[in-house]
């Protein structure tokens, strides 16, 4: 009876709050309460989340409820609805996933026209499975201290397509500091997932943009390369008063996902747009008589490249390829 009554003791004192995920170390959860205080959290082993198999059942960005015991264990109980996430296969033919991130505002790819040459087919690559998690995306241009006229030429060529598309451009020297404010600013308030390719220069533009916060992407990325199993946990860095950086060293992309060939063209803004006038409902934009996608590219009001783009995630679907370096 003594113990009964001490049970019942103790779970009337269990203290319930909300917070949000900002750092997951594989472990163990770090929760940041609405009154700002940093909880370490673990979760039950029976924790199950419906309709996602995945290693990890939450990620940095998760608001969740979470109950503080007496005796000062915290674990994490409910986890609220996501409005996004992106997660990575564990391989082509495996349905384990990995849950990089939940609840983004927002994507910056951080790409450059050279030194080294980050091509539209992965630019697009990128766009389109963005569209697919429905996370925005702007494009920021790094490196532009060091173009040539013509480069800087192509630059312009580049920005024009993907903010006419759709996609906010911005043109920087992250080594110079050129232009940073307008990141900064464009950060303000949100959370933030930083991507692209390896040399870029997203880790000295994230050092510029938060000088006291030196992110370690050097070791796992040297890890990455030389081909071995990381398994990539993700921290959120502060910004500004809401805003947060999600840094996710080695993941240079979304990885592929499940989708019809007359799917893909949703995700490509432009093309779907003018899909609608194709005569068959499930155009593939490809050899279909009456295709109104073809004849814009032919009055290039569709970009070559952008439909190359297009034809290549078709075949490489097709082909059942999975392309690592995506
Ligand atoms: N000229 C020039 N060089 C830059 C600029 N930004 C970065 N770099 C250089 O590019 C190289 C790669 O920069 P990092 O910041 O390490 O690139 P990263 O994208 O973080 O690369 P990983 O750590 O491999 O993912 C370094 O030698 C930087 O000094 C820039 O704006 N202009
Ligand atoms: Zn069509």
């Amino acid at each position: 009876m003594r113990q009964l009554f001490f049970i019942l003791y103790l779970s009337s004192y269990k203290n319930l709050e909300k917070g949000l995920v900002i750092k997951n170390t594989g472990s163990w959860y770090l929760v940041k309460t609405d009154d700002n205080r940093q909880i370490e959290c673990k979760i039950k082993g029976n924790f199950r989340l419906k309709g996602i198999r995945s290693t990890n059942p939450i990620a940095v960005g998760d608001r969740v409820q979470i109950s503080i015991n007496a005796e000062g264990t915290a674990f994490i109980t409910e986890i609220e609805d996501r409005k996004n996430y992106i997660i990575r296969r564990a391989s082509n033919l495996s349905k384990q996933s990995h849950i990089i991130a939940a609840n983004l505002d927002q994507c910056m790819l951080i790409v450059t026209v050279n030194y080294p040459e980050t091509s539209t087919t992965f630019i697009d690559r990128f766009l389109a499975s963005a569209e697919a998690y429905r996370v925005p995306v702007c494009l920021v241009f790094n490196k532009i201290d060091r173009y040539s006229d013509e480069e800087l030429h192509y630059l312009e060529a580049l920005t024009n397509l993907y903010t006419h598309i759709g996609y906010p451009c911005f043109k920087i020297s992250a080594l110079n500091q050129t232009d940073i404010e307008e990141i900064k600013k464009e950060l303000k308030g949100k959370v933030t997932l930083f991507s692209g390719h390896s040399g870029v220069g997203k880790s000295t533009l994230i050092n510029a943009i938060l000088p006291d916060q030196k992110i370690k992407t050097g070791e796992i990325s040297t890890v990455h390369n030389k081909g071995m199993h990381t398994t990539t946990f993700s921290e959120m860095f502060p910004i500004g008063e809401e805003g947060y950086i999600i840094d996710t060293p080695g993941i240079k992309g979304f990885g592929t996902f499940d989708m019809e060939d007359e799917e893909v063209g949703h995700y490509f803004k432009e093309i779907f747009e003018f899909s609608a006038k194709c005569k068959y409902g499930n155009c593939t934009h490809r050899h279909e008589p009456g295709c109104a996608v073809r004849e814009a590219v032919e009055n290039h009001y569709i970009s070559e490249s952008r439909y190359a783009s297009y034809l290549n995630i078709l075949e490489d679907k097709e082909e059942g390829k999975y392309r690592s370096a995506y």
